[in-house]
Order: structure tokens, then C-alpha cells, then sequence
């Protein structure tokens, strides 16, 4: 499943948040989105998952037009994992993850014995198996993000939007998540801080700035000092780790 995204615009009042974003996810690619604070990138996602509705621009999963799909027919092919798992009601982990099945539901239709196994897999998957009937709202933040993950397993998409998914999780996790969607062998847009990661996990990057691509490529290709020191006013130096062989970054002081 591929995604495209052409000539996306979305303003708030007067303010161009995100200016003529095209962009394109195609071969079961793992695609960053990286770039500093306040660039857009929360809003371009969230455009193109519709929560927020674009000025211009279009929006393809495949053939779907997910601008003008209903919710339901978006749902059943892309899982999102948002920046911020706040709920007001609180349900338990189980029922948090069952919510993910919903998008292949009739309407009365209740869970079956294939349901219950897939929440049982994906509570395995993040390490949460002991968690299934504790309140959702009692989690750390870091157990939450990984019951929102284990809910998009649960939902089987085809293509996967996270928005900053290692937020909130301490380096072991940060790497358990990367490491299963990675291994998910579907289609992934993912916005992420932090660039190191981002270079070992991407197959491409999207870098934005002030509301426009201001670069994109493979990451060894365009994740340079000057590029870095442009789009996020940082120094730094790249360089191969002697250990990993992968790309380093070291920074310097701010400019
Ligand atoms: N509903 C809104 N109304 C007005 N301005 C908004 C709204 N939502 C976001 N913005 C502004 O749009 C800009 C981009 O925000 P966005 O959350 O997309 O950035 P981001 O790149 O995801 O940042 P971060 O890395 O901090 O998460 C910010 O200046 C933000 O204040």
C-alpha cells in the first residue's frame, strides 16, 4: 500500500502551517519525518490522518481517497499512533486494545475467539501481557504509548502514521518499537526528534522546515553537518560509528 501525499496546505486563521507538502511513501518503505519544533510535521500528519482538514491537497492510500473515504474505510487500512493518549474515560488495557479491531466490526457484531487473539498478541508484543486488566489511565506515559502501538497492531492496517512514537519511552522501548514496526512489513510515516534514530531505522527522510520540505533523500545522504546546522540551528559533526558503522552525529554547542 502506498502513500501519497500532493500539494498538501493547511492554515489556521491566517497562519500557513504547512505550505504545498507533497510527499510519497511507496514499497513498504519506514519513511521519517523529521525537523524542529513547531515545523508542522504534527499538522501535516494529522492532515493527512483527517483529523485536521487541509486548505488544498490530496491524499491517496493506493487507490483510496483518504480525503474523501468515510472514516471507517480509512480506518481498516491505516493505523495511526498519535503525540498525546490523554482519555477522559478511563477503560482497561484490554478494552483499549479491542477498540483497534472496531474498523473490521458490523455494527452489533461483538468480539470473537480470532479478536481475542489478536489483543492477546499484540499485549505480547509490547511487553504489557500482565497489564490487560489494569485501568489505561494508570499507566506511565511510556506504558500508554506502547497500548496505543498494541491497539494499531490489533487493527491489522496496511499502512502505519506515528507521530513522534518513541516519546515518553526510555531507550529500551524507544528501540522495541522501532524494532516492531520495522519489522511490520507495511508502509510507515513517522515524524521523530531524534536523528541518530531516525538514520537507522529510515529508509528515507522528509525534512521539514518552516512549513515546507526543505530536503529529502536517504538519510546518509542528506543527514549532513550543513543540513543540520540549517534546518536546526545546531553544530555538529557526522561521522560513522566504529561500532554499529552506523551514521553518528556528534553536536557541538548551539550556534
Ligand atoms: N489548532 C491550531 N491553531 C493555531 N495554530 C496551531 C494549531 N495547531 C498547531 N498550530 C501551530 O502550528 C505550528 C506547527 O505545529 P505542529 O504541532 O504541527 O509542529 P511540529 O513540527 O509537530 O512540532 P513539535 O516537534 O514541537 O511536535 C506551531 O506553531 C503551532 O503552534
Amino acid at each position: 500500500m502506498n502513500l501519497n501525499v500532493e500539494h498538501l496546505s493547511v492554515s489556521f486563521g491566517e497562519a500557513n502551517i504547512v505550505q504545498d507538502v507533497s510527499l510519497r511513501v511507496s514499497n513498504k518503505q519506514f519513511v521519517g519525518l523529521i525537523g524542529p519544533n513547531g515545523c508542522g510535521k504534527s499538522t501535516l500528519l494529522k492532515s493527512i490522518y483527517k483529523v485536521i482538514k487541509p486548505r488544498q491537497g490530496d491524499v491517496f492510500l493506493s487507490e483510496l481517497n483518504v480525503l474523501k473515504a468515510g472514516p471507517k474505510a480509512v480506518a481498516q487500512k491505516l493505523g495511526v499512533v498519535g503525540q498525546f493518549n490523554e482519555l477522559s474515560f478511563d477503560f482497561t488495557v484490554r478494552e483499549m486494545i479491542a477498540m483497534g479491531r472496531t474498523p473490521h466490526k458490523g455494527m452489533l457484531e461483538t468480539d470473537n475467539q480470532e479478536d481475542a487473539e489478536l489483543i492477546a498478541a499484540a499485549l505480547r508484543k509490547v511487553n504489557l501481557e500482565g497489564h490487560a486488566d489494569r485501568s489505561y489511565n494508570s499507566l506511565s506515559g511510556g506504558e500508554k504509548q506502547r497500548v496505543i502501538l498494541a491497539r494499531v497492531l490489533a487493527q491489522q492496517p496496511e499502512f502505519m502514521i506515528l507521530d513522534e512514537p518513541t516519546n515518553h519511552l526510555d531507550i529500551k522501548y524507544q528501540l522495541q518499537i522501532l524494532n516492531i514496526v520495522k519489522k511490520l512489513d507495511i508502509g510507515i510515516l513517522a515524524a521523530l526528534h531524534d536523528l541518530t534514530l531516525a538514520a537507522e531505522y529510515c529508509d528515507y527522510l522528509y525534512v521539514m522546515k518552516e512549513g515546507r520540505v526543505a530536503a529529502c533523500g536517504k538519510p546518509e545522504d542528506i543527514l549532513t553537518k550543513e543540513l543540520i546546522g540549517e534546518v536546526f540551528d545546531v553544530a555538529c559533526e557526522t561521522y560513522r560509528n566504529p561500532v554499529t558503522g552506523a551514521l553518528g552525529i556528534a553536536y557541538l554547542q548551539t550556534r
